[in-house]
């Protein structure tokens, strides 16, 4: 059974203009499985991850996790799910500045009374991989973006999530730390069969993953699989963006790899 189902799900934001911002889409996620989202600016890609999040809700349509489905529980429960079932990756880091690096990890154990000893386990497993362990009492200002990123990503694992979300995750990063934290990804992906799912603009971070999914206008449009070398996978990602269009500018940040 896939860990996760997106079954016809469409969101309709309703106001002044009446914004469809996703029509009946509908796709699976394995277990284990590195998805990247693609689409062109406005395609839905962010309401898309606020649903699967649960921080939205869809106009219709349902979302199955695990068998379960989140927007049928209670407050309470669902509070639980996010703490407990999710790992989330941003852009921007969002890290708590007046935390030290250590107190930002283990921030989803904190909120979930998880006892200190499983803490200082998870913390020292965790930063050893991540290349942390000489910056655990920094604040975030004090770390450069790779760092902070992979921060981020320490506190997206350390509760051992069922999934692990993220939206542009190398979106402010330079090429260096961008490959970094993608190869970061993609080890953790295999080494610990850990599911994520990636929104990006970025063909390069996409061509890290198992699979792409594009959507167009909240739909459906196309998706891919890597079954060859990463650089023609990448090839082949610029392909399908080329039909897919855009506004003008969404393709100009893309770097060679
Ligand atoms: N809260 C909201 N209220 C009304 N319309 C919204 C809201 N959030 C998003 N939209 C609209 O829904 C559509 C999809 O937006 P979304 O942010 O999901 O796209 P996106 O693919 O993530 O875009 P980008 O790549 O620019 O971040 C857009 O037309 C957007 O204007």
């Amino acid at each position: 059974m896939p860990i996760l189902q997106v079954v016809d799900v469409t969101k309709v934001y309703e106001g002044k203009v009446t914004n469809r911002a996703l029509n009946q889409l509908s796709f699976d996620v394995e277990k284990g499985e590195f998805l990247a989202v693609m689409g062109p600016s406005g395609s839905g890609k962010t309401t898309l991850l606020n649903i699967i999040s649960t921080i939205d809700k869809p106009t219709s349509g349902e979302i199955i996790f695990n068998g379960t489905k989140p927007h049928l529980f209670n407050k309470t429960e669902l509070a639980y799910f996010r703490r407990r079932e999710l790992g989330f990756i941003f852009q921007d880091f969002n890290l708590l500045p007046m935390l030290t690096v250590e107190e930002n990890i283990v921030l989803p154990l904190t909120l979930d009374n998880q006892p200190v000893a499983l803490m200082k386990e998870r913390v020292k497993e965790l930063t050893e991989k991540l290349g942390l362990s000489s910056v655990l009492n920094k604040r975030p200002d004090e770390l450069s973006g790779g760092q902070a990123q992979r921060v981020a990503i320490a506190r997206a694992l350390i509760h051992k999530p069922s999934i692990i979300l993220a939206d542009e995750p190398t979106g402010n990063l330079d090429s260096h730390n961008s490959r970094e934290v993608l190869e970061l990804l993609s080890k953790i992906n295999k080494e610990r069969n850990a599911t994520i799912i990636m929104v990006t603009h970025d063909p390069i971070a996409a061509s890290f993953c198992d699979r792409v999914l594009f959507i167009k206008d909240g739909e459906y449009f196309n998706e891919i699989y890597r079954d060859d070398r990463r650089q023609t996978f990448f090839q082949r990602i610029l392909n399908v963006l080329s039909l897919l269009g855009g506004r003008v500018g969404d393709l100009s940040s893309i770097r060679l790899p």
